[in-house]
């Protein structure tokens, strides 16, 4: 079996380094925290985020780079988008060996409006990687360490190689697709973070089922609005990484981001609400991205944008609601429509 380096030991690297070592790899685990390796190494649990799981006993941790993605074939990168292009930087410099690289990271870096693996090409030299693959779908981390069912997407430029990763990661538990639209799977699984964030303010206010309904049918119309705008094929958001992590994160308690939204729904300040947090909500850093590529790609995201002033311009999350429920008469499907008809016509 594979020697296979993990980075990031937050809950979804730990989570999906047990799912390589239960399929029998070598894992290697890298933490920047020293205590953290060792509290895996000795107790094989890692109890600030993934509370009461016991991993296998054959992760290894370790707060050294070098030694972890020392001799590995594949290395998976998880930590926070924000950490991203910091973690490859240090990465290029003790890689000495060619590796297929996968993120499993959900996020847009503002500024650069940059997917996760844009970034990654910028910081990795081509000549250390035989590809980026991406794997994004509905999985909560939770549920993975308990080895519930899960389904994901693996996507890269060379499906051979997003086939290979989909042989690393897949077993009874954990079945995984493969999908030629990489730019589509990376939005579907940032963008979808921001909606959360809303259906938590929208639970958080006291509304109820309909109105989660109608932010999630409508949040997913303006993220494949966007998406498609940025060369991903519309198709996409209606499979895992875009309809089904959009109701895994919109309707869940173990998202990060619905948490959030539900307390600022409750009158909390995010700068509060994000201390509590422990952990990253991706989607606040997300939202502001997507509100700026909207707007500088000319596309509407109202639901996107009602979230950004709620976040950035303390705005009142009611009144945000009223304008949306009153904004002018559309038809629901005109947009889509017309961009499958350019699309088509391409
Ligand atoms: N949790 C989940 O269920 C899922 C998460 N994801 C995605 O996975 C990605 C990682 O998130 P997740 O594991 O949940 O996040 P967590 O907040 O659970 O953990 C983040 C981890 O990254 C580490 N980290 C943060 N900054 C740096 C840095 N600069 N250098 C090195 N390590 C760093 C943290 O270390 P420290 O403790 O020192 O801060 C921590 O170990 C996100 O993009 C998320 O959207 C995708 C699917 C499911
Ligand atoms: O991406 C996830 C589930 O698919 C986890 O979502 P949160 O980051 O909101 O916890």
């Amino acid at each position: 079996m594979e020697k296979v380096a993990v980075l990031g030991a937050g809950s979804w690297g730990t989570a999906l380094a047990l799912v390589l070592a239960d399929n029998g790899h070598n894992v290697h685990l890298w933490t920047h925290r020293e205590n953290l390796a060792e509290e895996i190494n000795r107790a094989h649990t890692n109890e600030k985020y993934l509370k009461d799981v016991k991993l296998p006993t054959s992760i290894q941790a370790n707060h050294d780079l070098k030694t972890v993605v020392e001799d590995a074939g594949h290395v998976v990168l998880v930590v926070p988008t924000k950490a991203m292009r910091e973690v490859c930087a240090q990465l290029k410099q003790v890689l000495n060996q060619k590796v297929i690289i996968t993120h499993a990271s959900k996020g847009i870096e503002p500024g650069t409006y940059k997917r996760v693996s844009e970034v990654m090409r910028e910081e990795i030299p081509s000549n250390l990687y035989e590809d980026i693959v991406v794997l994004s779908g509905p999985s909560h981390a939770e549920e993975v360490s308990l080895r519930q069912p899960t389904t994901v997407t693996v996507s890269s430029e060379k499906l051979e190689v997003a086939e290979e990763v989909q042989d690393l990661f897949i077993n009874r538990q954990f079945r995984v697709y493969t999908s030629p639209d990489l730019v589509g799977v990376e939005l579907g699984g940032a963008l979808k973070n921001i909606i959360a964030l809303g259906a938590g303010i929208s639970d958080g206010l006291g509304y109820g089922d309909n109105a989660k309904a109608a932010l999630i049918t409508r949040g997913l119309a303006e993220i494949a609005r966007l998406g498609t705008s940025m060369g991903a094929n519309p198709l996409t958001f209606s499979g895992l990484t875009g309809i089904g992590d959009l109701i895994v994160t919109c309707t869940s308690s173990h998202s990060r981001n619905w948490r959030a939204g539900n307390k600022l729904g409750k009158g909390h300040p995010l700068e509060d609400v994000l201390e509590q947090m422990g952990m990253v909500v991706e989607g606040v850093r997300t939202t502001k991205a997507a509100f700026q590529l909207a707007q500088d790609q000319g596309v509407e995201m109202p639901i996107t944008s009602g979230i950004y002033r709620i976040l950035f311009e303390a705005a009142e999350p009611r009144d945000v609601v009223d304008e949306l429920m009153t904004r002018i008469r559309r038809h629901e499907m005109e947009d889509l429509t017309n961009i499958l008809d350019e699309k088509m016509n391409d």
